[in-house]
Formats: C-alpha cells, structure tokens, sequence
C-alpha cells in the first residue's frame, strides 16, 4: 500500500493482464458479525484484510468473541467463536469503528440488542452520517441508546434494554437514507426472536436492495431464513438462533472489480506487453456475484465494454470507442456507479446518473466530491441532490493535469485513478492514496501490474562521490514519492564481495570471469533493506570499507558494467524510481527528467562515513578512511568506462554544511518544479 502524502500516475497508456481481487467489504463485515452472534466456531476463508474490517474484528474481541488468528493474515483463514447470542457478564468498553458504516450500524444494533454498556466512536466523518432512523427503529424495542453528541449521528452510547414492553407490531425503518439500517435490523433481531416471529416494516421507498440481498442470503448461510414480503415487510421467524456454517468463503468485492471493468473497457490492449491476453481479467467475482455490484456490468456494457463471465470471473476488453454516453438510474449500484463518473470523461457526450442521493451521505458527500475533482480534470459537470451529469472535456487541449483530493474516500481515489488514460498524456495526482486502505490496500499496486505507461517510468538520478549522501537521500526521496530505489552501488558491492568469496583476484584478467560470476548469482534486496546473494544475508559484508574498495576495483571493468547494465534498468517500474549511484544520468537512465549530482568536501564526507561506521558497530579511522575516500573518488572518476562525472544536464547539490532533511527537500523541489499539476481546491 502507498503511504506517501500523494501519488503521481504517470500517463497510462494501455492495460492487459489478470487481477485477483479482495474480499468484498459488504460481506466480509457482515460474515463477521453474523459468525459472532453465532453459536459454535465459523472459519472464514478469503477475508478482506481492510481498515473497515479491522475495527469489526477489534470491536467483536471486545464483545467476547475469540478470533484466531486474531487480525486477519494473508493466505490464512481466520476462526471466529461466537457468543451464541449472549455476551459476557458486564461486557462494557469502548468501540472505535473509524469510518466504517459497515461496522457502526450493525453493530450499534447489535449491541443494542444484546444490553451491556458500549460507547461508539469513530473519526469525525463518522459523526456526520445520519444513524438516527436506526436509533429511532432500535427504541420502539426497548433498546437503550443515546446520542454523546449531535442528535441522530454518532458517537453513542448503548446501555441495558428493556424488552418488557415488547409486542407483536411491525418495528418501523425507515429505507430510504440507507439500506444499512434495514440491514443492521435483519441482522440484530434474530437475537430477539427466539419465542415469537418478528417483523420490520419498511417506511418509504427501500433503495440499494442488492444489499439486502446480500443479507438475506449471508442470513440463510447461518440459519435465518427470513420472509421477503416485497421488500416492504421482513419476517424473521420466531425460534431463529444463529448456527455457524462451519465454513464461509468471502467473495471477491463487485464494488472493487468496476475500477477494472471500466479499465478493461477504456485501456486499449498492447499485445507486445502481453501477447497471451487481450483485455482484463477479473479473478474472485462472476456472474454467480450475490453482490448487487455485480449490476456494473450492465452499465459498463451499456457503455461499450465488451464482457465475458463465468461463475467467479469476468473478462473485459474495449468496444465501443469512445464509450457511449448514458442516462442511468444508479439507485441498485449505488457504490459502483462512481466509477461510470470516471467512465464518462471517455463517452461521447453527456452521461447522467440519478437516483444517488445515497452518495451524499457516504464517506464523503460523493456528488460534490466528484463533480469538484472531475471539473479540475476539464469535465464539465452539473450536481443535483441525487443526480450528477457529466460532459466530458471539449477536446484533448481541455483535459488538465490535476491534483485529486480524495476526501478520505476509497472510491473517490480509486475512480480518479482512472483519468490517467486521458488521451492527452497528462499525470494524475492522486492525494492521499492510503484512503484506499478502506477496501483495497494493495490497489495501486494492483493497477499497475496490469497497465503499461506511455513513456518508462520517471526515473530521478542521483549521482556523487562516496559518502556525499547518496544513499541516504535517494531512500528518503523514494519513500516520499512512493518510488522504487536503486542502490546501484550495492551491486558492485556485491560483485566484488562475491569475487573475494570465489578466490577470484579483482585483475583486469579475471574480469569475464567476474561479470559471468555475477550473472550467474541470484541477488535479492528484501522488503525489510536485507541484501541477499544466492540466500545468504550480505547486507553487512557488503558496507565495510573494503567492500567499497573491492567494488569501485570491480566497477573499473567494463565486462561487469555490461553485466549489470539490465540489471539495474529492470528496476524502473510504475510509479518511478529513485537511483543512486556513479553513472545513473550518464549511462544507466541517460533521459532520465531529473538528474541530480550530489557533492560534499571529502573531509566532510570522511566524517560522515567515519559516524556510520561506528554507529553499525563496524570499526574505523579517520586518517585511513580520508586516504581510501580520496583514493576511490580518483578511481571512479578517472576510470575510461562510466566515470563518476555529472550529467550535462544535472542540477548540482553541494550537501557539505546543510541537513539530510533540507537535502531531501531540495531534490522533492526540483522534482514538483517538473510536475505540471494545478494544486487541491
Ligand atoms: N546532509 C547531511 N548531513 C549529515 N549527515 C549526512 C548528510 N547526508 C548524509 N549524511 C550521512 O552521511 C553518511 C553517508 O551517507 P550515504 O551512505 O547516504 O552516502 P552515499 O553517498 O550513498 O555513500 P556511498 O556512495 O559510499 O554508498 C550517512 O550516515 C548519512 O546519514
Ligand atoms: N553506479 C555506480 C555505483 C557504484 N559504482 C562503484 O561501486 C562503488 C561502491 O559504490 P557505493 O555507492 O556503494 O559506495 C563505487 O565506489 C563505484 O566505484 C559505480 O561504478 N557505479
């Protein structure tokens, strides 16, 4: 996942590939609660490992509920023992559920159902979205709930109920602000109906039922068959206890696989990046989907994407070009059909969706969050309270290179990701991109496994004499940018280490030995900053002076810069990349956009690396460390083959007297002085 403050998309170009997809959120949430409320140990299969579902599980640990292993770990299944409807004596505490509706209203019912003293909290966004119809249902049973601040939002207190009063007429809800308060009460009142049936009468017109689908299904999955009288009467039956069915598997999220059906249907495919498929692949969700989402389909299809499916996948390819604007009524999609928001920048004139209202209260007020970011890209876009319509813009001079506010909202970031493939090879700025976390961690990542740049992804170069900061300064950069990092260094680090290790002198006759050697080593840099050579943890060896003195006499020969020429070119990848180095303007990434040289004095640089010596628990002199720094800056800069010298268009940085930070911060300034984006309204 990307935790940088933002991240830029270089322009896309074309997309071909297979995605496995996550969980989805609707029934990971739900899965969770129904096997907490259950009698006997549910293990679940495919989880979604997300911040909403984290807090759910967090909150039923609180409630007594044994979770094992007890945050979800990948590849794993996960063991939930339930409290078979009854929780501990004096359960009390206090519940933290983020921004997660999915968390908050079924389990305030829940709780409210079951007694105890809860208080429910969350993070601001929270306490903004209504749960009053819910509270207001919850109190014609007798629960006790209370408002800690603003009447009808969160946070709240849950307290004892009283049942004593409790009759056979219809509980009320309301249907038409969010399906989630139905949904919460299906859930809950099974608790309730062990001697009598209960009813829930809907008030008003039940929207986003594909999500009550969903729950009436996950339901009869743990024992509840409850009556659907036309979606305006729910009967639960009286003796309903929840049984686990032992096993459950989550399928792939249908919300989540429309951010690459829209790709399938506006990327067009390059063969020569993957000549065995054509289109988009979708792993984990199909056409036997309980999930309403699986309906985007439809739309995407109505849009010109060309779609395949069987019982758990999907496959995309392009059609209609440009897409064909539509006019939809959105209320049975009402997540997904954000992204036919994004899909409408690539139609043929103006697409209106309707009957989203619901968008108003989600995450963020996703109407006039969309209509904000799309405007800045040159759409333009009329809102209404519960309808957007968009006109694409005019022509490729109208598309803008923008930074998108994603306004804490999964789906905001992941649509907009979208409006990289503009036909005007403009980046898109993605703020935030953590927000995704919400849903899908790894989207980013997952975006560009399958898409292809239209140029090679940037590359920043920088470039210097040992121990100038290098190093220090790329890893810090990289990290900022959420870019790959190039040690290029450490390569002939371990080249020479790995000539020492087979006897083989550092002569110029032995220089095709070396460079076959090294081609024929597996070298491994970790996750963790462990470097591997054939499985053996070198990543100390390797930063001795020696080694550094073996690797500039290694680096003298060309037979193993040519060796490991490829070798640092295969690390450029999407988004960019950060290189250290002696010769990553000049020769490795000669076109790179921005090449930094990076100086110190030497008796600065002595110092420095006469410090980081120590601190590792490496020994070190001042005097002998000056002589083998000088020795070596004469050796890499006066060597025939890629000799330390800056590029002809590198921007110097003298790092002698300021900070690491000011250092980093330059080159962050040089690097947004290239960037063509207007900033966040
Ligand atoms: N501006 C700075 N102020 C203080 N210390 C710095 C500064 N820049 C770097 N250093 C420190 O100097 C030491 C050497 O830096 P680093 O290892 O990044 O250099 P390098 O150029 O990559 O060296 P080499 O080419 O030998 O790998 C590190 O301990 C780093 O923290
Ligand atoms: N692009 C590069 C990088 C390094 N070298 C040689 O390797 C030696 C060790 O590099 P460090 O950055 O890890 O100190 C260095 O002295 C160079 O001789 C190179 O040639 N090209």
């Amino acid at each position: 996942m990307y935790t940088t403050a933002f991240l830029d998309l270089p322009h896309l170009a074309s997309a071909c590939g297979s995605v496995q997809l996550p969980g989805s959120k609707s029934i990971s949430n739900r899965v969770l609660l129904l096997a907490a409320l259950s009698q006997g140990t549910t293990t679940v299969h495919d989880l979604l490992d997300s911040d909403d579902t984290r807090v759910m599980l967090q909150a039923l640990q609180h409630m007594g509920c044994v979770v094992e292993p007890s945050a979800v770990v990948a590849g794993q299944p996960l063991r939930i023992t339930g409290i078979d409807g009854f929780l501990p004596n004096n359960a009390r505490g206090q519940l933290f559920l983020g921004n997660a509706g999915t968390a908050m209203r079924p389990l305030t019912a829940a709780l409210a159902v079951l007694g105890g003293s809860f208080e429910m909290t969350g993070i601001p966004r929270m306490y903004e979205r209504p749960i009053g119809d819910l509270v207001d249902a919850l109190r014609q049973l007798g629960c006790k709930i209370d408002y800690l601040k603003n009447e009808g939002f969160p946070p709240l207190h849950i307290g004892q109920p009283d049942f004593s009063q409790l009759s056979d007429a219809p509980i009320q809800v309301r249907g038409d602000v969010s399906s989630q308060f139905l949904t919460s009460l299906l859930m809950a009142l099974p608790l309730l109906a062990t001697n009598r049936a209960i009813t829930i009468e809907v008030v008003g017109e039940l929207i986003s039922k594909p999500y009550i689908h969903i729950t009436l299904e996950l339901l009869a999955r743990f024992g509840i068959t409850v009556r659907n009288d036309n979606w305006q009467r729910f009967v639960i039956p009286a003796g309903s206890r929840y049984q686990s069915p032992s096993d459950i598997h989550v399928e792939a999220d249908a919300s989540s696989a429309s951010y690459f059906i829209a790709l399938g249907a506006i990327a067009a495919c390059d063969s020569s990046h993957n000549a065995s498929q054509n289109g988009i692949q979708v792993l984990g969700v199909g056409k036997d989907s309980i999930q309403g989402d699986i309906r985007f389909v439809e739309a995407a299809q109505a849009m010109g994407a060309v779609v395949e499916s069987g019982p758990n996948w999907l496959h995309i390819s392009r059609g209609a070009w440009p897409l064909k604007a539509i006019d939809l009524d959105c209320n049975h999609i009402p997540d997904a059909a954000m992204t036919l928001a994004a899909m409408a920048l690539y139609a043929d004139g103006t697409t209106t969706l309707r009957n989203i209202a619901s968008w108003r209260v989600k995450e963020t007020d996703r109407i006039a969050a969309m209509a904000c970011e799309l405007r800045k890209l040159g759409a333009t876009v009329e809102e209404g309270q519960d309808f957007i319509r968009i006109t694409p813009p005019a022509s490729r001079a109208d598309w803008k290179a923008a930074s998108i506010h994603t306004y804490d909202d999964h789906r905001v970031a992941m649509c907009f990701s979208l409006a990289a493939f503009n036909p005007t090879g403009l980046p898109v700025r993605i703020e935030d991109p953590k927000c995704v976390a919400k849903t899908f961690p790894d989207y980013f990542e997952a975006l560009f496994s399958v898409s292809q740049a239209s140029q090679p992804a940037p590359v920043i170069c920088i470039d210097g004499p040992t121990a100038s900061g290098k190093g220090t300064i790329a890893a810090l950069v990289a990290e900022k940018l959420g870019f790959a990092l190039l040690d290029s260094g450490a390569l002939y680090r371990i080249t020479g280490l790995a000539a020492s290790r087979a006897g083989l002198d550092i002569t110029e006759a032995n220089a095709p030995a070396i460079a076959d050697l090294v081609r024929s080593k597996a070298i491994t840099f970790t996750p963790n900053h462990r470097v591997l050579l054939d499985g053996d943890d070198i990543s100390l060896a390797i930063r001795t002076e020696e080694a550094g003195m073996n690797a500039s006499r290694v680096a003298v020969f060309p037979a193993v810069r040519e060796a490991l020429l490829q070798v640092q070119r295969d690390f450029r990848r999407l988004p960019g990349l950060v290189g250290d180095g002696r010769d990553m303007g000049t020769v490795i990434f000669p076109e790179a956009p921005l090449k930094v040289y990076l100086t110190a004095s030497a008796e600065c640089r002595a110092e420095r690396r006469y410090k980081q010596l120590i601190s590792k628990g490496l020994s070190a002199n001042m005097a002998d460390l000056l002589a083998d720094l000088q020795a070596r800056d004469a050796r890499d800069m006066h060597r025939a083959a890629a000799p330390l010298k800056p590029a002809e268009d590198a921007l110097y940085l003298d790092n002698s007297s300021g900070t690491i930070d000011e250092a980093v911060q330059q080159v962050l300034t040089w690097w947004e002085q290239r960037q063509p984006f207007t900033t966040s309204a």
